[in-house]
């Protein structure tokens, strides 16, 4: 609800899986939700609503007419909050298109990946608050307005007063918003967790089936270390967002893979079918998010005066990749090929 007792009326700008998923949660719990996406995606919902399902057995639907959609943002015009979540690529047009259409009180959130996007959105919209958030677990958009979220975890939200307003609408739709004070070092240990975007993206495996192969992980860990190493050394915090600290999980991910089935059960908690943003991206013919993911890492070691030769080859391949190259790495050639560099 909001302060005069209306329902919270929020805009998703980015109807894609997160988009859609976190849309079709909060408009199950009452919100007046309208996304703002593609005609494809609108079509899709028209014909068929959407269903949102999670690994604990939710199983909620929402009627087309439960929800708004539009391909464009005027309707964002009266949001008490728009939440971004388009890929990177896409956030400068986001801002833009917010920019000409939402008013001062409207609070604005980036449910993205990566460091810089709720900074980028903050430079469109100098009036807004904007404040970054985000979504640890995966989800599949298993076609037929259906969304699952395949994997574990609480969103995380930057702390500031204006979150009060709509948080107990997430809570009402299962998604407890967890506010931090200390965000960048959650978007830190995010992003070392996305470092696995693209060594799953290059597998062209399922999560699973990718993180269930040492040489793999073994890649991972090369990665991790890189990363690891450079933040140490500029003193950046890394939050704990997993059992594990962060310094440990390379250390976790090179057991063998019978030890991993055991010791890291809870990473291979995942959906099957689940796949990463960055696979979604290479398999729909779109540019990925490898440049705002491993390429902050090659961007902090040019910072540093020191080299990234594991997360720039990665960036490399990925580019390799989106333009039609090797999209089905073995774990052992990819290895070998990162262990070269
Ligand atoms: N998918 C996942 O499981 C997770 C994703 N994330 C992060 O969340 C963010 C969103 O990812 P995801 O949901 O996978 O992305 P998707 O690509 O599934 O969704 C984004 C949607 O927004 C559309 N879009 C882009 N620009 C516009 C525009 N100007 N007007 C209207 N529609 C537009 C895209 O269309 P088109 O493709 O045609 O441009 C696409 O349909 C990313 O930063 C990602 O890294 C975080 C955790 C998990
Ligand atoms: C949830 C996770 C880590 C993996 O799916 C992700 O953020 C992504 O796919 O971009």
């Amino acid at each position: 609800m909001s302060g005069d007792g209306r329902p919270l009326r929020i805009s998703v700008f980015g109807a894609g899986s997160i988009g859609c998923y976190l849309g079709g949660r909060l408009a199950a719990a009452g919100a007046e939700v309208t996304l703002i996406g593609r005609e494809r995606v609108g079509a899709e919902i028209r014909e068929h609503g959407l269903r949102l399902t999670d690994l604990h057995g939710a199983d909620i639907r929402v009627g087309a007419s439960g929800i708004g959609f539009a391909t464009g943002p005027a309707s964002a015009a009266t949001a008490d909050l728009v939440v971004v979540s388009v890929k990177s690529a896409g956030t400068p047009d986001a801002g833009a298109a917010l920019a000409s259409a939402i008013g001062s009180d409207t609070v604005v959130v980036s449910a993205q990946n990566g460091l810089g996007n709720a900074d980028t959105l903050r430079a469109a919209l100098p009036e807004q608050v904007v404040l970054a958030a985000m979504v640890p677990f995966n989800v599949v958009h298993r076609g037929g307005g259906h969304f699952h979220q395949g994997s574990e975890g609480d969103l995380e939200i930057e702390q500031h007063p204006a979150v009060r307003a709509f948080e107990r609408v997430f809570d009402d739709a299962g998604l407890p918003l967890h506010a931090r004070a200390d965000f960048r070092s959650v978007q830190w240990a995010k992003l070392l967790l996305n470092l696995n975007n693209a060594v799953n993206a290059l597998s062209g495996l399922p999560l699973r089936e990718e993180l269930s192969q040492r040489s793999f992980r073994r890649a991972v860990a090369l990665a991790q270390r890189e990363a690891l190493a450079l933040l140490t050394a500029r003193g950046i915090a890394v939050a704990k967002l997993t059992p594990l600290p962060p310094q440990w999980i390379p250390r976790l991910l090179t057991v063998p893979d019978a030890v991993f089935r055991v010791v890291g059960s809870r990473m291979l908690a995942i959906d099957p079918h689940a796949r990463s943003s960055m696979w979604d991206d290479l398999e729909a013919g779109r540019r990925t998010e490898v440049d705002w993911i491993s390429g902050e890492i090659v961007r902090l070691a040019a910072a540093s005066g020191r080299a990234a030769p594991v997360n720039a080859r990665l960036v490399e391949l990925v580019r390799e990749a989106e333009a039609g190259g090797n999209r089905h790495w073995s774990g052992d050639t990819l290895l070998a090929d990162l262990r070269s560099q």
